[in-house]
């Protein structure tokens, strides 16, 4: 069983070193063009082995993909992160090129692999992984829900001063500012929500969410990575042990929501085969109002990608 994390920045190593900690693989390999950096941090990484009491054998790469062939699951972190001033969208031109190529590399040698997208603009980076690949959707999809969602649940675990762990919640739509908080799909062990918090505190902190990724560039001078890092090891743990959770998920659409041909976020069922089942649920009016204004943005970021002239196949269309 081996996992691959392509990527040994602050996101790719902090995901490696929870799978590792959870023990999901006999193997795990860490990707990266900085050869100095993936050896040292997997040696680093290997040494806390018998401290931390796991047995998951980390090895770090460089460029040679064949180093990754029979991985199970492969988790994209390999791009630039933005600074201050930056939105995700201004990554789109080397990213796309940077996620394009490793994707091929990975494919060329797991053709089996379920290929779960960190890199930003998220959405598009998914779709552009998913050009790459050429493998059915449910095998390529990308991290954000769980994020945005543990960073909604951290904050209203603050405000009702319990534990975030009896917060469940669903967001869904792009990975930006127009992402999608619902607060009818959110409780605490069961009671809505908004029988326990005022209307403003809660929209207070929906429009933090929104911009809690860009809260943590501007007080760190880039992207987060703990939080990040360990929503992505949860989805590799959701698909080694074949676990069928719930998740917010950036997964292609063919129809649901009346939606098509673009990846977004939206609940799905995560096991072994990846996304197992897209769930739809039974959105409002103004809820489906909000996740087809997200559409129409991640449309948009779509079109950019395409205007790059890197993939022969494109699907992007500013309508829906
Ligand atoms: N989806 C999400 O919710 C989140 C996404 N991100 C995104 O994740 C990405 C990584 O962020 P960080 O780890 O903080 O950046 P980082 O700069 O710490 O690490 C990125 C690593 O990618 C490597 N890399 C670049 N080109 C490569 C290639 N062709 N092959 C292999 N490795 C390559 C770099 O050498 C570097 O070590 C960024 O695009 C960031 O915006 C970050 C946080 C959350
Ligand atoms: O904000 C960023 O650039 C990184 C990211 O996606 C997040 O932390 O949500």
């Amino acid at each position: 069983m081996k996992i691959t994390v392509v990527g040994a920045g602050n996101v790719g190593a902090t995901c490696a070193y929870e799978i590792a900690r959870k023990e999901l693989a006999r193997d795990l390999v860490l990707l990266d063009v900085k050869e100095g950096l993936t050896l040292g941090k997997s040696l680093d990484m290997w040494q806390t082995s018998s401290v931390q009491g796991f047995n998951t054998r980390i090895t770090g790469v460089t460029t040679d993909f064949s180093k990754t062939a029979g991985s199970e699951v492969v988790v994209i972190t390999s791009g630039i992160p933005r600074r201050p001033g930056m939105s995700r969208d201004d990554l789109i031109d080397i990213n796309a090129r940077i996620v394009k190529d490793v994707t091929e590399g990975i494919v060329k040698y797991s053709p089996d692999a379920k290929i779960i997208v960190v890199t930003n603009p998220l959405d598009v980076m998914t779709y552009a992984a998913f050009l790459a690949a050429k493998l059915p959707s449910n095998k390529v999809f990308g991290m954000a829900g769980i994020l945005d969602g543990a960073r909604y649940k951290a904050f209203l675990a603050e405000a009702l001063h319990i534990s975030p762990q009896s917060i469940h919640a669903i967001l869904m739509g792009g990975h930006g500012d127009s992402m999608v908080p619902l607060p009818r799909y959110t409780t605490v062990s069961g009671i809505p929500i908004t029988e326990l918090i005022e209307d403003s505190v809660l929209e207070k902190i929906i429009e933090r969410t929104r911009k809690g990724g860009g809260e943590l560039v501007e007080l760190m001078g880039t992207s987060a990575w703990y939080a990040p890092g360990a929503a992505a090891a949860q989805m590799v743990e959701a698909i080694m042990l074949d676990q069928r959770r719930v998740f917010p998920v950036c997964a292609a659409l063919n129809g649901e929501y009346g939606l098509n041909d673009l990846h977004i976020g939206v609940p799905v069922i995560l096991g072994k085969n990846g996304i197992e089942k897209v769930i739809e649920l039974n959105l409002n009016d103004d809820e489906m109002a909000l996740l087809h204004k997200s559409a129409l943005e991640v449309k948009k970021i779509m079109k950019s990608l395409d205007n790059l002239n890197i993939f022969e196949e494109r699907y992007g269309s500013d309508t829906l």
